[in-house]
């Protein structure tokens, strides 16, 4: 191997271009560091070619995530090769999502001009960047969950107070809201889950993006480490500079209109995200919907841990969507049914004349069967209005794009014929779409072929006819086809060779080839361009001269369809915020009539909403479960409580007996109905909750390293500092985590608290029967319990929830049937039977009250105070 060659094998890969001199660098390379330099935290994908190609550090970093294989390029004469991977340009959509899913940024550096002009002038194709894709700032389709939506939230923090706002730039929607205590802000955010969240710092590595888990100073401990965190430059975030955004953004003189005027530090998130996505969106600017000012006190108010306990939108064994209450409820028919019915769950409503406004559309769908199928499968034919027209709005629309949205257009009309018929408000929003839309869809469907490709700069796009240059350019093109037809047969002729054939390859273009064999023939204006095997392939100078013809045609026609398509985009583009408001309203008509087909077929009521502190459900079930164990299995149960009734339920039965399954049912039945929904109940009254609480049997958080206890009884001080007279707690056992003695007193106290102190409706499921006294002590404490059949060798489970406390708990029966050895078994036996003779909390017995201020219940009369310990 000579020197030259082994110093050339030897040298160093270069990976770091930070600090590169850059006069070295050949110049797409000093290019691609310039552009670098500006992105500095973004992965930088750079089109070279048929490629989006990563260099330095990037070509590494996507190597690594992608498993795709590192090369390298030579990168300047005096340096040498420089690490590179690349990804077709056609998967580009592909590979970004997979690293923006992972959490990093990707800047698209695409050519903004045509390569062969750059390449005529001897000089470097021009490149800009294109756009910044972010895990809060996608619209492509492709990257996308239909059913979910992609949020983008913005945070301003002064003391206690907060400022958020969020957007989601596939649709449009934009929300700001302010309040005080920090923990709200962390349940606002865990709620929206957004998928990237930006903060205003006063740090050094400003604009980087912290991927989930990754820790920073700037991070305050209350934000949730799940998410994305972009660390932005304080001053849009100014409340002159996020104010003078908002207005000239939506072209008002105040803010008073979007009901913002109020909350400088809400204005100030919405600026900050607006500057946001102008950044990011470069090229491709998305308009956002009108902002919304929203308050937390509007919403019932659901924590991180019941949405989780209540399986809301996942379970919590695997976290899958089947078997969630998402799951049981949507019958929705196109994505922006899911999105919304998926808002509503995560976010039921407070207000009365809201809830009966969806009460009475369902009503009326339930009713009115041939409306409630016509209109679901109107909607089945209806594509994503919403997130298409977002496109279009910013011109990343495909031809096939615009066509799904025209034909959605042109059926828009159709649905609210249909919904003319109905009086309730959510199908009187539908009576009056503009008819210019439909005739704006039928515009367009008339100009597009049915089927169009994906790509949108090589013809095939619009129809005949359409256009008289179009035609025109078509019908060259057409005869200049069949001159080349025609020239096979008078070739033959003329040259006397029957197989003369004319062709077409990438290299050479058209030619004409016959055998070789009879290449003697060939006349004079043939010349030879190649030969194979079996044949001689010839060029004519005429047919050279067609083929211009015909290249130049085919150019003409592809650029002028484009012309036509992007002037048919931009005219829809026009009336993209009415396509987005009108989709709205078929977005919660879907959801209405996707709840009435449920309450349809599977029986269920209409709640009577109602004041006060009532619950009375007669024969309800469990969403889930009915639907999960089979038409007819699940057995209903009832419940009364508030007001005339008891507050506080001590509930009591054996293992899997169906305690925690009646504790959700009510949690869910109550929530379904604040959304609007009937519920799974022959009859209903529901008085309005303003918090659902939960605590259901709890699993050691390793991540943040606390015991079962601890998050067990964090989670119980949450509820005992945050319940009010209206809230609805639900306790799984309480006090497990810790010593029985230890245990028994806490829930005891606990529930002592929750009926006195806090009065607020609770079910405690519990196997401590012990607490069966409360009820004997204070009058708005009841004892129910789960029943079942004792036979002679097994216990048959009733599943049916009656009054009094369960006097066994059938602990030693389970471990025998899950198989402990009969030895363990008999041995237990002999346990419990000394330490029921013998344990003075066994035997409940009850002492005076040791207390220098009586506890009063709700009628004020004193409580009597249990001492489970003999003096
Ligand atoms: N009302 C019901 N009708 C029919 N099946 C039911 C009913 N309630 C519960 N089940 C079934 O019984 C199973 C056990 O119920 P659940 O988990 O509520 O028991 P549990 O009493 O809370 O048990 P543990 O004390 O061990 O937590 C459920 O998975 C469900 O399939």
């Amino acid at each position: 191997m000579s020197s030259e060659k082994h110093n050339q094998t030897d040298r160093k890969i270069i990976t770091d271009c930070t600090n590169i001199d850059k006069s070295k660098l050949s110049p797409m390379y000093q290019h691609y560091v310039e552009v670098k330099e500006q992105y500095p935290n973004a992965l930088l994908l750079y089109r070279v070619g048929d490629f989006f190609e990563c260099f330095f550090q990037d070509a590494v970093t996507i190597a690594r995530e992608l498993e795709l294989v590192q090369t390298s390029k030579e990168g300047g004469k005096e340096l040498g090769r420089v690490a590179m991977t690349g990804v077709p340009h056609h998967a580009l959509e592909r590979y970004s999502t997979m690293l923006v899913e992972k959490g990093f940024a990707v800047a698209i550096c695409d050519q903004v001009e045509d390569s062969q002009q750059a390449a005529a002038e001897k000089r470097m194709v021009r490149r800009e960047i294109q756009k910044l894709l972010t895990p809060g700032t996608l619209t492509d389709d492709g990257m996308l969950q239909a059913r979910k939506n992609n949020f983008l939230a913005a945070i301003v923090i002064a003391g206690e107070h907060w400022g958020l706002a969020y957007a989601d730039i596939s649709t449009g929607e934009f929300f700001t809201t302010q309040s005080s205590e920090l923990n709200s802000l962390t349940l606002e955010l865990l709620r929206l889950q957004p998928s990237e969240v930006l903060i205003p710092a006063n740090a050094p590595d400003i604009n980087g993006l912290l991927r989930p888990g990754e820790k920073s100073e700037y991070l305050a401990d209350y934000l949730p480490d799940s998410f994305c965190y972009s660390l932005r430059s304080q001053q849009p975030f100014t409340l002159t500079e996020a104010s003078q955004r908002l207005r000239d953004t939506f072209n008002v003189s105040s803010l008073e209109g979007m009901g913002c005027a109020h909350i400088p530090l809400g204005v100030r998130a919405a600026g900050g995200l607006l500057e946001y996505v102008e950044d990011t969106q470069k090229a491709y600017q998305v308009p956002l919907q009108a902002l919304r000012t929203y308050s937390l006190a509007d919403y019932l108010v659901l924590d991180h841990q019941t949405r989780r306990n209540l399986e809301i939108t996942q379970t919590i064994r695997d976290n899958t969507f089947h078997s969630s209450l998402l799951w049981a409820l949507d019958r929705t028919m196109t994505a922006m049914g899911g999105r919304t019915l998926r808002r509503w769950v995560l976010q039921p409503l407070i207000d009365i004349k809201g809830i009966a406004a969806r009460q009475s559309t369902i009503k009326e769908l339930v009713e009115n069967t041939s409306m409630r199928q016509d209109l679901r499968s109107m909607l089945r034919k209806i594509y994503d209005i919403e997130r298409l027209s977002g496109r279009v709005g910013s011109g990343t629309a495909n031809a096939r794009d615009l066509l799904a949205l025209s034909e959605s257009l042109i059926k828009l009309s159709d649905l609210s014929a249909i919904a003319s018929f109905g009086s309730s408000p959510y199908l009187k929003a539908l009576h009056n779409v503009p008819p210019e839309l439909e005739e704006l869809g039928a515009y367009v469907v008339e100009r597009l072929v049915d089927a169009p490709p994906i790509l949108l700069k090589e013809g095939g796009i619009i129809k005949d006819g359409v256009d008289s240059r179009l035609d025109e350019i078509r019908q060259r093109l057409e005869d200049d086809k069949q001159w080349l037809t025609n020239l096979e047969v008078t070739e033959r002729e003329r040259v006397g060779v029957a197989n003369i054939k004319v062709g077409y390859n990438k290299t050479f273009g058209y030619y004409i080839s016959m055998p070789r064999s009879k290449a003697s023939q060939a006349p004079d204006n043939y010349q030879r361009k190649q030969t194979l095997t079996n044949e001689e392939r010839y060029i004519t100078s005429e047919l050279k001269e067609r083929e211009t013809r015909i290249l130049t045609a085919k150019d003409d026609l592809s650029s002028l369809e484009y012309d036509i398509f992007a002037e048919l985009r931009n005219t829809v583009a026009e009336k993209a915020q009415e396509i987005r408001t009108i989709s709205k309203a078929v977005a919660a008509i879907d959801v209405l009539a996707g709840l009435a087909e449920i309450a349809v077929y599977q029986n269920y009521c209409c709640p009577e909403m109602v004041e006060g502190r009532e619950i009375k459900i007669v024969e309800g079930r469990h969403p889930v479960v009915e639907q999960s164990i089979g038409e007819g299995f699940f057995v209903p149960n009832s419940a009364q409580m508030g007001e005339d009734n008891p507050d506080l339920i001590v509930l009591t039965g054996p293992n899997a007996s169906g305690k925690s399954c009646y504790l959700r049912q009510i949690g869910l039945i109550q929530l379904i109905a604040q959304i609007g929904s009937y519920v799974p109940a022959t009859e209903a009254r529901l008085a309005i909750c303003d918090r659902i609480f939960t605590r259901v049997g709890a699993v050691d958080d390793l991540a943040t390293g606390q015991s079962t206890f601890m998050v067990e009884m964090n989670e119980t001080a949450n509820i005992l500092n945050h319940a009010t007279p209206k809230s609805l707690i639900l306790l799984d056992e309480i006090g497990r985590g810790t010593a029985t003695f230890d245990g028994l007193s806490i829930a005891w106290a606990v529930a002592e608290y929750l009926a006195t102190d806090i009065q607020g409706r609770t079910i405690f499921a519990t196997h401590y029967h012990e607490l069966n006294e409360l009820a004997s002590i204070l009058s708005n404490v009841a004892n129910y319990q789960v029943t079942v059949k004792e036979m002679a060798d097994k216990i048959i489970f009733l599943h049916q929830v009656t009054a009094g406390g369960a006097s066994k708990s059938y602990g030693i029966e389970a471990g025998r049937l899950a198989g402990l050895p009969p030895s363990v078994i008999s041995r237990a036996r002999q346990v419990m039977g000394q330490i029921e003779k013998h344990s003075k909390i066994a035997l409940g017995l009850r002492k005076g009250i040791q207390q220098t201020q009586p506890k009063k219940d709700k009628d004020g009369k004193a409580i009597e105070q249990l001492d489970i310990f003999e003096d």
